[in-house]
């Protein structure tokens, strides 16, 4: 997907909610565990009720890998469904992966080729040749993770850099922006850093960033709002736990629905 497809959606829907499909067992629906393929199935109703609410979905890998084989069936299925009848949401594989060149290029084939997903998150650890080969695809998105939404956060992103005397997390922003094909780059930065964002945004004025920590994980979204919206809003706000599992009773789409419109009314505030 372009970017400006994504830009025109926000602006259409007047959302710029990301809905993270994180299908875990213990907290899904008992009447649905006795169909086959019931990751897909609960995928499929929350899609179903929340699509006019949101721009993009992001399924976390590790909640289908846990299940093996069939979780991978689910992955596939939830996918494919996604690009067939709502292919203009902006999906987001939150695969968190990164390797040396040759291994990324796998990597590569199999979420944007294989999969068909629109973007993949990576962690940047490794360096520049660990990212590259996932730039090279046309209208494909790479999601480095900047400033994570969690306590281990501090245990090495906030480090001072000897060189530049800038925090790692500045660094990995601002040395990727010289990459090749950095226009292709987005950045995670977690809703529970929003007195961080305002130095994120002065290195990266115009780009996409993908929020994760409001809801469960107790972030502001008003807060994240106010020090990172640009002039193409440039946020995806995500939300998984919050909307997935707002009921696990008959009417829990139903549900999923209301909590998406709630965010969604009050994205359309700050547009
Ligand atoms: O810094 C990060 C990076 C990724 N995540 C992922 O986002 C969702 C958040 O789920 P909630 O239930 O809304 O808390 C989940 O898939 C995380 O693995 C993150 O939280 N923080």
């Amino acid at each position: 997907m372009k970017i400006q497809d994504l830009i025109q959606q926000i602006k259409l829907k007047k959302s710029f909610l990301c809905i993270g499909l994180d299908p875990d067992v213990d907290k899904m629906p008992p009447h649905l565990l006795k169909s086959n393929n019931f990751i897909f199935e609960f995928n499929k109703q929350i899609i179903d009720a929340t699509h006019h609410l949101c721009v993009a979905y992001k399924p976390n890998l590790a909640f289908y890998e846990a299940h093996g084989l069939e979780g991978y069936k689910a992955l596939k299925d939830t996918i494919l469904y996604l690009n067939e009848k709502y292919p203009e949401h902006f999906t987001i594989a939150d695969a968190k992966r990164g390797d040396i060149g040759n291994t990324s290029k796998m990597y590569a084939k199999a979420f944007f080729e294989e999969l068909n997903f629109d973007s993949i998150t990576i962690a940047p650890y490794m360096g520049k040749d660990s990212v590259e080969p996932f730039l090279t695809f046309k209208n494909k998105h790479c999601i480095l993770l900047a400033l994570t939404s969690n306590a281990g956060s501090k245990d090495f992103q906030f480090l001072n850099t000897e060189e530049t005397k800038t925090k790692l997390f500045e660094e990995v922003i601002q040395t990727s922006q010289t990459w090749q094909n950095a226009d292709r780059l987005m950045y995670v930065v977690g809703a529970t850093q929003t007195e961080h964002i305002q130095a994120v945004r002065k290195i990266i004025p115009e780009s996409f960033l993908l929020v994760p920590g409001v809801g469960a994980q107790g972030g502001s979204l008003e807060e994240v709002c106010k020090y990172g919206l640009n002039k193409n809003i440039g946020l995806l706000i995500n939300s998984s736990r919050g909307i997935l599992y707002a009921s696990n009773e008959l009417n829990f789409a139903e549900a999923a629905a209301e909590k998406a419109l709630a965010i969604q009314t009050k994205m359309e505030s700050f547009l």
